[in-house]
């Protein structure tokens, strides 16, 4: 069906009627694991707009949503979208003082969620310039709206420039910038999604990651939401979710590296094979290729693992399979960095000369000649409209070729003979020491896969263009002292001579969202410290 055309919140009603009884969601509870149909989610979805609606919430009123992963939530996000309003979506796990910075910037008027958010909201003065209306939501919000009568013309199909949903980058390498998305846009993700197979109508999908498990249903997708505490999803349990995923017979996984890391050494341990499992897609970071090979291990043989590369602002910007990151294993470790695979149809990717600067118009002399390291751009149907209140952000991230907004992604890369894309880091993390600059990701895996090595991280100690680089090393948990004292004389022995220092450290600081991107720019903190300490 025609997902331009007709909104999330519809394409979702249109399999309801086509296939009502089929599963929508199966949420795990605590206590015990809850199926909805199609119908069940339609009733839900009809009940929460019409409580939302009589609550004041309409079309256009930007509602942050603060609720946990559950049935609740996947209602009330496309009740949202029915209403025409534009849910507002914001990482738990920020920490407080972040949480308040995002809700002052999406300015939201209204303000749906648990009794703990809410509690939270009065007292740390959450939104207090913009909340107008307040919902609680919880069983009852679902219970006490009584079934609307069938009103086909009750909830008029959004246009596609309507203004969608507002979400919030990561924050790994700073704050995080609100990107509102427009009806639009979300139709390109899911048309790009569709590209990546796994997702057909049908299909059993579990994502740790909450906007993906609310887009299943949409796609015809049954949607498994299992037990993840979503405010440290790296540290959600294993257990939970590979039992999820065998009892509930998931077809396709969508987990950040750093959890399927997690799960399938958890799997290896005890012998479990994910048997129903045919597509894993992993994303947020680039897959270890010692995460790739685990997770394989314990995936029927015919499953394909994609590494699927894309951004907050343009969700979906290629993907690599197996084979491709299997074939490109050995000229990442020796330094190329690491393959994203082709870019997905519709998305034009190409690379310019490295600047910090804006850059407001498109110019073909922007381009790198062929194979040379740029930073990535993309134009293509997902790349959101510009950052909330971030003209300055907004200008660093963002040129006009012709009235197409092309997205500046802040990596690097570059593309190959085969019109392959590559990763080569991100620019703002880049090392620039007087003979050059250094790329995270060409040499990071120079070492990563050595014994005991269970990540490491390059950054610049001193200022920019003068800078030491000095590769911080996390051994494997459980090793004992000698055996780590062993890894890091590994690392000196293979690190490049560039590296003025290797320091070992007890655990790298992590982004909250997929716990999979390394927080380099706190680590360099931290190893200025470390190396100003011993030059005393
Ligand atoms: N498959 C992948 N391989 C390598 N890197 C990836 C992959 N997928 C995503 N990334 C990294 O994640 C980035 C996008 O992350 P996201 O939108 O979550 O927020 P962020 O850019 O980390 O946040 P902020 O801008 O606030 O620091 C990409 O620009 C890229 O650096």
């Amino acid at each position: 069906m025609d997902a331009q055309l007709s909104g999330v919140a519809a394409m979702t009603e249109h399999w309801a009627h086509a296939r009502p009884d089929a599963v929508a969601c199966r949420i795990d509870g605590r206590r015990h694991a809850e199926t909805l149909t199609y119908a069940d989610l339609e009733d839900l979805v009809g009940r929460a707009a019409l409580a939302l609606s009589r609550a004041g919430i309409g079309a256009g009123t930007r509602t942050a949503v603060l609720v946990p992963p559950g049935r609740e939530l996947v209602a009330l996000v496309m009740a949202l979208f029915r209403l025409r309003a534009v849910p507002v979506l914001i990482d738990p796990g920020l920490g407080a003082r972040a949480m308040k910075a995002c809700l002052a910037e999406a300015a939201p008027e209204a303000f749906a969620a648990v009794p703990r958010a809410h509690l939270a909201r009065v007292l740390l003065g959450w939104a207090r310039g913009s909340v107008r209306t307040t919902v609680t939501v919880g069983a009852h919000l679902l219970s006490l709206a009584r079934r609307p009568a069938a009103q086909p013309d009750a909830w008029p199909a959004p246009d596609g420039d309507d203004p969608a949903l507002i979400a919030f980058t990561s924050g790994s390498t700073g704050v995080p910038k609100g990107v509102p998305f427009r009806h639009r846009h979300l139709a390109g993700q899911l048309e790009l999604l569709a590209h990546l197979g796994g997702l057909a109508p049908g299909a059993t999908v579990c994502s740790t990651f909450a906007p993906f498990a609310i887009a299943g249903p949409a796609l015809g997708c049954s949607s498994v939401i299992p037990r993840l505490d979503l405010r440290r999803p790296a540290r959600s349990d294993p257990a939970a979710l590979a039992g999820a995923i065998r009892a509930h017979g998931v077809t396709c996984l969508f987990a950040a590296p750093a959890l399927l890391d997690r799960l399938a050494r958890h799997c290896g341990e005890r012998g479990l094979a994910l048997d129903p499992v045919g597509t894993v897609l992993s994303a947020g970071a680039p897959l270890p290729h010692a995460v790739l090979r685990r997770a394989r291990a314990c995936l029927p043989e015919h499953a394909q693992v994609l590494s699927v590369y894309g951004a907050t602002e343009c969700l979906l910007v290629s993907v690599a399979d197996a084979a491709e990151l299997d074939a490109t294993a050995v000229a990442t470790a020796r330094g190329a960095g690491t393959c994203l695979g082709t870019p997905l149809p519709g998305n034009r990717v190409r690379l310019i000369a490295v600047t910090d600067e804006p850059v407001a118009r498109w110019s073909d002399d922007l381009l790198v000649p062929p194979g040379a390291v740029g930073e990535i751009t993309v134009a293509g149907p997902a790349v959101s409209d510009p950052y909330l209140g971030r003209p300055y952000d907004t200008g660093l991230a963002r040129i006009d070729d012709g009235g197409t907004p092309v997205h500046r992604m802040g990596d690097l890369g570059r593309l190959d003979e085969h019109g392959r894309l590559w990763f080569a880091g991100r620019k703002s993390e880049r090392v620039r020491t007087p003979d050059g600059d250094l790329c995270t990701d060409q040499v990071e895996p120079l070492v990563n896969g050595l014994p005991g090595v269970r990540r490491t991280a390059l950054v610049g100690v001193g200022p920019a263009g003068r800078a030491r680089a000095v590769l911080c090393v996390e051994c494997e948990p459980g090793l004992s002292r000698r055996e780590r004292r062993d890894a890091l004389e590994r690392v000196r022995a293979h690190a490049p001579e560039v590296i003025a220092e290797v320091l070992p450290h007890p655990g790298f600081p992590m982004d909250v969202r997929h716990a999979s991107k390394i927080r380099r720019p706190l680590l360099a903190a931290w190893a200025a410290r470390r190396v100003g300490e011993e030059g005393r």
